[in-house]
């Protein structure tokens, strides 16, 4: 541009010197006074506008000259070659015209309506700053000028493509072991021994290597593998079928073996992968095994499969083991407290009396901790016979009578539950430093800090089955009389569903027990029983119950009625035995502010998952979850949501 301006500059002043010239010659030439005139008139012009045209030129060469002045045509050739395109567009957002490198790519736009273009630059013209567009399979980075209309457009293709192969590279590590692995082998003959051995090592093995995986066997039955990340994508797309295709050769051989996988990723310290594949390990197998937990980073924990009942554990080590510790641990303290969950139920209290009776059988001072405001009905009738009768003078205490008495050498024992969301009170979790906790639920993410002892088993019925085995291994006489039996065994009742859920061989042998220790049968189901209103309101909402699918049922309470958690689970039980059901949900209102859901399975579906999915928790065949500030209806809707999800997740209809 400048340089032009500087062109036209000495053209003109030779046309001005050229006209001087001319008229100056022509009067010499033919001597007219009108001539000299004109000369005259045409020098002092000329010298004028040579004055203003030196001004003019110097303003321009002052100026300090922009890329696009000094490159001139070049300036085209370096936004091409820089891969960055221009548009520009008007009031109406009509593209008026765009740079060379649209052309180099037979891409015309002009005229046309840039958001009808490319609807994803949107967002440029509200809040988002930067956004990446697809271009004839290209990948330009955008950004609006807004004061100026255009947008800029950053060729980043070949640096997206880079970072995703960069991603895809990440390295992966897992633990994998197999379930059940040492009972199986136990009780197999030599030669089933050895198919065993061969058959799962070889399904293992054949999997890693078809997907590429680095594997290696740290121990029998366990394995350690590292992969990438972009294997890990395609593990996650087809939903770790490994773990169905082990559960099917286990099938065949007629034994009951799955996988537990822990997975860790995203960080590049491999101590850090190590730490979060053992952890995720460990998660898998207090959920029951036959699943894979994938730790990453700081996102939460992703679960996949569990798709088989916990079976049970058939050593019976470990509870002996525990049972030991913990008198250990009661030993060593000054006084013990104990504590179940909030909306205490029969397993929980039933659970709590038992642990009382081991604490006490040490000398102990012992009490055990209930909120009467947030107690199952049933329970709280139970707790008021407990707290009337001469032998348990002083054992029951409230949350807030605890606190006073607690010191540095206290034992809180928590029953039942192992988040501190649903502790009785979470202060006391925080006062007190020793805690243990027993249940039986699969374990979630939230889980109560630093226990000194954990004795989570998700293969058992209930805390109550738990507990009946710590006595079992304790060596002093612990008094258990047939009134904490009765408890006991109701409780056992309620978490089986009448022993029609979740049972083991180890679930009789603790019913057994509390009956030897004179448990009360009859009374304990009279513990149980609904009076009539009850009964009518439970059978007012299973029989407004509705088929989701052939084998799924679904009930919802009115919207103007309250209903207990208790009521809401039994209608779901009830539902259950109906032929062919193989899951119930119970959708209810339980206060003002609180929609609760309640879930049963008879087989094949995990309603945990389902009810986990939607923020609650439980069990394989037993979840349930609660939704604050809800309809009944929104909450129907999401529940027939997420059972679509997980059937399509396993491939059903
Ligand atoms: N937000 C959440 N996050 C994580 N987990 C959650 C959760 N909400 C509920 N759960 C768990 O899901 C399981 C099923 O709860 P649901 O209320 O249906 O069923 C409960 C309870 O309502 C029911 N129940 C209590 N008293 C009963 C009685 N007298 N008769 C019949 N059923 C009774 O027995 C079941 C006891 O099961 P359990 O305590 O082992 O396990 C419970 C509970 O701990
Ligand atoms: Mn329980």
């Amino acid at each position: 541009m400048a340089r032009k301006i500087l062109q036209a500059r000495n053209i003109i002043l030779a046309l001005l010197i050229g006209e001087c010239v001319l008229l100056f010659g022509l009067y010499l030439l033919l001597n007219g006074p009108m001539l000299f005139a004109f000369a005259v008139y045409a020098l002092i012009k000329n010298i004028f506008l040579f004055i203003v045209l030196a001004y003019l030129t110097y303003l321009v060469e002052t100026n300090n000259m922009s890329v696009a002045d000094a490159l001139d045509v070049d300036a085209k050739n370096a936004l091409i070659f820089g891969g960055i395109a221009l548009i520009q567009y008007d009031e109406t957002r009509n593209v008026v015209w765009t740079s060379d490198l649209f052309k180099e790519m037979n891409i015309n736009i002009v005229g046309v309506k840039l958001l009808e273009w490319q609807p994803h630059l949107a967002s440029l013209f509200e809040d988002e700053d930067i956004k990446v567009v697809d271009i004839k399979g290209k990948k330009f980075e955008a950004y609006n000028s807004k004061e100026t209309k255009l947008i800029y457009l950053k060729d980043v293709t070949q640096f997206l493509s880079l970072q995703q192969d960069y991603l895809d590279q990440q390295v992966c590590m897992a633990y994998i072991t197999i379930d059940n692995y040492e009972e199986t082998l136990e009780n197999a003959d030599e030669p089933k021994m050895a198919m065993i051995q061969a058959k799962s090592r070889q399904v293992i093995v054949d999997w890693a290597y078809s997907n590429g995986i680095i594997i290696r066997r740290f121990k029998s039955g366990g394995y350690l593998a590292f992969f990438n990340e972009r294997i890990y994508k395609k593990q996650v797309e087809n939903k770790f079928a490994i773990l169905d295709t082990f559960k099917e050769m286990s099938r065949e051989l007629d034994e009951v073996m799955t996988l537990s996988i822990g997975i860790g990723r995203d960080s590049r310290v491999l101590r850090e992968l190590d730490d979060m594949a053992s952890a995720a390990l460990n998660l898998t197998y207090s959920r029951g095994g036959d699943q894979v937990a994938v730790k990453s980073g700081d996102d939460n924990v992703k679960f996949f499969g569990g798709n088989s009942d916990t079976f049970e554990k058939s050593s019976k080590v470990r509870a002996r083991v525990i049972a030991q510790s913990l008198a250990g641990l009661i030993k060593n303290s000054s006084q013990v407290l104990i504590m179940g969950h909030k909306n205490s139920d029969l397993d929980s209290f039933g659970a709590s009396l038992g642990v009382a009776k081991i604490a006490k059988a040490y000398g102990k001072k012992t009490n055990i901790v209930v909120d009467l405001d947030s107690i199952e009905k049933k329970t709280k009738d139970v707790v008021t016979i407990v707290k009337s009768d001469e032998r348990y003078k002083g054992l029951i205490v409230t949350y807030t009578e605890a606190m006073e008495r607690i010191n540095k050498n206290t034992l809180l024992i928590i029953v039942d539950n192992h988040k501190p969301s649903l502790a009785i009170s979470s202060a006391l979790l925080e006062r007190v430093r020793n805690k243990v906790i027993i249940d039986h639920h699969r374990r979630g993410e939230e889980f109560i800090e630093a226990p000194v002892l954990t004795y989570l088993e998700p293969a058992a019925s209930s805390t109550v089955e738990l507990v009946v085995e710590l006595c079992d291994y304790q060596n002093v006489d612990l008094n258990i009389n047939e009134l904490d039996a009765t408890i006991m065994y109701a409780g056992m009742l309620v978490d089986t569903n009448n022993f029609k859920q979740r049972v083991g061989v180890r679930t009789f042998q603790s019913a057994a027990q509390l009956k030897e220790l004179q448990a009360n049968v009859t009374q304990a189901y009279e513990f149980l029983e609904d009076s009539y209103e009850d009964t009518l309101k439970k059978l007012s909402i299973t029989q407004e119950a509705y088929q989701y699918n052939d084998y799924i049922l679904i009930a919802c309470g009115q919207e103007n009625q309250e209903y207990s958690r208790t009521m809401l689970a039994k209608a779901s039980n009830s539902m259950l035995e109906v032929s062919s059901i193989k899951a119930s949900f119970t959708i209810g209102r339980v206060s003002k502010t609180m929609v609760a859901l309640s879930a049963r399975s008879a087989k094949d579906i995990n309603v945990q998952i389902i009810m986990e999915n939607m923020g609650g928790g439980g069990h394989f065949s037993m979840a349930a979850a609660q939704f604050e500030n809800q309809s009944i209806e929104e909450v129907r809707v999401l529940l027939e949501e997420k059972i679509k999800e997980y059937l399509d997740d396993r491939g059903e209809v």
